[in-house]
């Protein structure tokens, strides 16, 4: 089976990266099965640049292709933010659920038409040959007043989703990559994936 390697700790992407990577037949590998020990430091000022440092240290380290994601909430209310800083929004615990009592705490006096947002993905493609390259997927939706939905991880219980008319967290794996930051990205990568990744 072709493989793909991604450059991520979070086991909500991979389950994710999973959904979107398995029906176009790749076995998904990621850092905890190939380099445990490997810690990269987010210190870039862009979703890009911090997705090229996550997937260059890889592809540099194991002298193969591989591609990382970085990837966040830019909620519009609160100039963008936590952006770049969705994982460790509220604490280097960094905790989903604190993380959205942050959120919801900041948004308790916004109304409804105010709390427009959406999810970032940048998706790097690292090689020991090649320059770096990075497509961007994004998703618009609305923070809501309460979560729901069990499925999903990060703010998706509070991440609606007007095409769907359901919260993020209510999606199968399946529908959240057919309309997701993360599988739009993909999307823009499917047409060359076999000649990025090679096809073994
Ligand atoms: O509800 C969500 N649904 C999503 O689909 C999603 N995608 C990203 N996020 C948030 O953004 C952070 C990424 O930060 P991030 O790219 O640095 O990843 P991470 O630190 O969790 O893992 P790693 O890949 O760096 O190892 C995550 O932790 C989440 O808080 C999401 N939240
Ligand atoms: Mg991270």
């Amino acid at each position: 089976m072709k493989k793909i390697i991604i450059a991520t700790k979070n086991k909500g992407k991979a389950k994710d990266f999973e959904a979107l990577f398995g029906p176009l037949g790749y076995e998904v590998l990621t850092l905890q099965d190939v380099a445990d020990d490997m810690d990269v430091e987010e210190t870039g000022a862009t979703f890009e640049e911090n997705a090229v440092l996550k997937a260059t240290a890889l592809a540099n380290h194991l002298q193969t292709m591989v591609i990382a994601d970085d990837s966040g909430l830019e909620i519009d209310a609160l100039d963008g933010r936590p952006g770049i800083y969705s994982a460790r929004y509220a604490g280097e615990e960094k905790s989903d659920e604190a993380n959205i009592d942050k959120v919801l705490e900041e948004l308790k006096d916004v109304k409804e038409s105010e709390r427009s947002a959406r999810f970032v993905c940048a998706i790097a493609v690292a090689s020991p040959t090649r320059e770096p390259f990075t497509v961007r997927g994004t998703c618009e939706g609305i923070i809501a007043q309460e979560r729901k939905g069990t499925n999903g991880f990060g703010y998706d219980p509070i991440f609606f989703v007007p095409s769907e008319n359901k919260m993020m967290a209510e999606l199968s794996a399946e529908e959240k990559g057919a309309i997701s930051h993360r599988g739009n990205a993909i999307n823009l990568l499917a047409a060359n994936l076999d000649d990025l990744l090679g096809k073994a």
